[in-house]
């Protein structure tokens, strides 16, 4: 039978008298980002903490590589990465000093630890930096030293809990690139409160609200489930409402202005694309093309519609 590299059973937690997560269950059998979505003091960190064994649970199991973390702790902790909020760092040591105290604490044999930490500063992108001081590097390459302690010991999952969060725009690009390469090897679990951030890096997701899971899927679903997409484009020359609404993928036309249309599509991906090919070929004078987002207090609201329903 295969190992699930993480197994969730049931997991509820209280701190005081209200539950903070309830009744939580999820499996991972394959290497991959796991995205888990949730807004702020949605039980996200709850979860991923217990998960990795910095909290102990309420109610329920956790079971890493079929092992069960509160019975065999340190068993479990050896198949797992994890990468808190607030990064663990020490800002008075080099990058190298930093992951050579890491790898001695994971257990990597002292013979070993040389080339387990080059190994992960070349991964990561920090060789470059390997004697520059913590505290002198910029938010991103913090950010990349937290994930190489994360990883050193080759943990078959990985746990980033908002990697993220307060990088800049460029910085945020490049930490996304370092996570879907270790996602291409390991099991990742990567939380946020931005759902274009599981957009844009997760192939599954699962979202939690008020310590409830409310979806669980892949991204495609969610995004096919949530939310027909919409666009707003402008356009000097537009067709009428009948051209647009014959164009294949476009499921609703909706005439802001003479020149303002919003068009709201459902699966296809490629409708915009295929849209300013057509703008192009029949002289629609495409001046404008935006696509609009849907807040996550948006999709929850919709999630939370559809499930009435
Ligand atoms: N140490 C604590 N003591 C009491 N309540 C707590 C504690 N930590 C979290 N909570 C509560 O548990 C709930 C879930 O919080 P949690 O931090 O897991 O959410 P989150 O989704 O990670 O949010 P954020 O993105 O803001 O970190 C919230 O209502 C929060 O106020």
């Amino acid at each position: 039978m295969k190992q699930n590299i993480v197994k969730i059973e049931n997991l509820s937690h209280r701190y005081t008298r209200d539950w903070a997560i309830r009744d939580i269950s999820f499996e991972i059998d394959k290497v991959g980002i796991l995205g888990l979505l949730g807004s702020n003091g949605a039980g996200k960190s709850t979860t991923m903490n217990i998960l990795c064994g910095v909290l102990n649970q309420t109610e329920g199991n956790v079971y890493i590589d079929g092992i069960n973390l509160r019975e065999k702790p340190e068993e479990a902790k050896k198949r797992l990465g994890f990468l808190p909020q607030n990064a663990p760092l020490h800002l008075e040591l080099t990058v190298e000093e930093y992951l050579t105290y890491c790898a001695s604490i994971r257990d990597i044999a002292p013979s070993q630890v040389k080339n387990a930490v080059k190994e992960v500063m070349e991964k990561c992108g920090l060789t470059h930096f390997s004697n520059r001081l913590l505290r002198n590097l910029s938010g991103g390459y913090r950010q990349r030293a937290g994930i190489a302690q994360a990883i050193i010991h080759k943990p078959k999952l990985v746990v980033l809990d908002e990697p993220t969060n307060g990088l800049d725009p460029n910085q945020i690009l490049e930490v996304r690139k370092l996570i879907r390469e270790i996602g291409e090897e390991r099991a990742v679990i990567f939380s946020t409160h931005i759902l274009s951030e599981v957009q844009a890096i997760c192939k599954d997701i699962k979202m939690i609200e008020s310590g409830q899971m409310v979806f669980a899927d892949t991204m495609e679903a969610f995004n096919n489930y949530v939310m027909p997409d919409t666009m707003l484009v402008m356009m000097d020359n537009p067709p009428g409402e009948e051209e647009l609404m014959a164009f294949p993928g476009i499921n609703r036309v909706e005439f802001l202005s003479d020149r303002s249309i919003r068009l709201q599509f459902a699966t296809d991906k490629d409708v915009p694309k295929r849209l300013i090919t057509a703008a192009v070929q029949r002289g629609w004078e495409l001046t404008e093309l935006i696509q609009e987002r849907t807040s996550l207090d948006e999709v929850f609201a919709q999630l939370s519609n559809k499930s009435k329903r």
